[in-house]
């Protein structure tokens, strides 16, 4: 039985706690019915009594499906490390199948993980727990310890029913983040742009039909950065209250965090973001406005 953060304990028919993580603060998750994100065969996970889990869950991370989670986020993030997104062990992804969430270990470079260094757990399980510094894991490779942005990642699993978030340091985003900070306190709480293409790529917000149009103005809020990454949640999970329709946060000089209803989606609306950040530094450099007023061109008649 491996020890650390992700070993396994617990009763017959019910999901592994690991042992209390001083470091870590979890929020308490309010369990939905959740409908799966993506049509990978996951196997599911037989809730096992872990004093005899001796293969430790390891066929939750075993697949040839390149669209299965654990396959996915290894190769997601070595395809983002070339964009500068993960580079130097920061950021990362993360992926909801259902009831299973499949988180990446914490400090590794994440263009190099494998799909046996992912940790898995169970959203329902989290519901609950007494010790909010407990976390329950169904999978977990030996040594190491799970993402700090795993309570991050919960937050857009359990409050947006999320299939998919990303997590960039993407300069672009950080750059965004240090021009509105140069606006001063007050207009430096939200990035604003309309009137680009590229906002096409927005859904209009969760429950809501369709994606933004070219002339919608895209809102997304900005956090204060924390010390620790997990003490920023709180903070994600009041901007996700505050701002019902967004599926993206930016953190100030950190980065940002965006979702989506599947993995196809958070990662359409990540590039999208990464896009319209670069254009929007651009754009300052020029002088240019973020949102405009310009007229809708009409279809020619016939
Ligand atoms: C360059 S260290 C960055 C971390 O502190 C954090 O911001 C981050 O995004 C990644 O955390 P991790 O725990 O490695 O998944
Ligand atoms: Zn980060």
């Amino acid at each position: 039985m491996p020890s650390g953060p992700g070993s396994t304990t617990g009763a017959p028919n019910a999901p592994s706690i690991g042992p209390a993580r001083p470091d870590i603060d979890i929020i308490i998750i309010t369990t939905t019915t959740m409908a799966p994100t993506c049509s990978c065969t996951t196997a599911t996970a037989t809730a096992t009594n872990n004093d005899n889990n001796t293969n430790n869950n390891d066929h939750l991370v075993q697949s040839d499906d390149p669209n299965h989670p654990a396959n996915l986020i290894p190769s997601l993030c070595a395809k983002f490390w070339t964009l500068g997104w993960v580079t130097g062990t920061g950021g990362g992804a993360s992926i909801r199948n259902d009831d299973l969430v499949y988180i990446a270990p914490s400090g590794v470079q994440k263009e190099l993980m494998k799909p046996s260094d992912m940790y898995v757990l169970s959203l329902e399980a989290q519901n609950g727990l007494a010790d909010r510094r407990q976390r329950v894991y169904l999978r977990s490779p030996p040594g190491g310890r799970p993402s700090q942005c795993t309570p991050l990642f919960l937050a857009a699993f359990t409050r947006r029913g999320a299939g998919c978030c990303i997590h960039t340091h993407s300069q672009w985003a950080v750059l965004v983040t240090l021009l509105l900070e140069a606006e001063g306190p007050g207009k430096d709480r939200e990035f604003r742009i309309n009137n680009i293409e590229q906002i096409k790529g927005f859904g209009r917000g969760p429950g809501k039909t369709g994606n933004l149009g070219y002339h919608d103005t895209l809102v997304i809020p900005v956090i204060e950065n924390t010390a620790h990454e997990e003490d920023l949640t709180e903070y994600l999970e009041e901007a996700m209250e505050k701002y019902p329709d967004t599926y993206a946060v930016l953190v100030r000089r950190h980065g940002v965090y965006v979702w989506g209803e599947n993995v196809h989606k958070a990662k359409t609306q990540c590039e999208s973001l990464d896009y319209l950040f670069q254009l929007a530094v651009e754009m300052k450099r020029l002088n240019l406005p973020w949102v405009t007023e310009i007229e809708e061109v009409k279809p020619r008649g016939p």
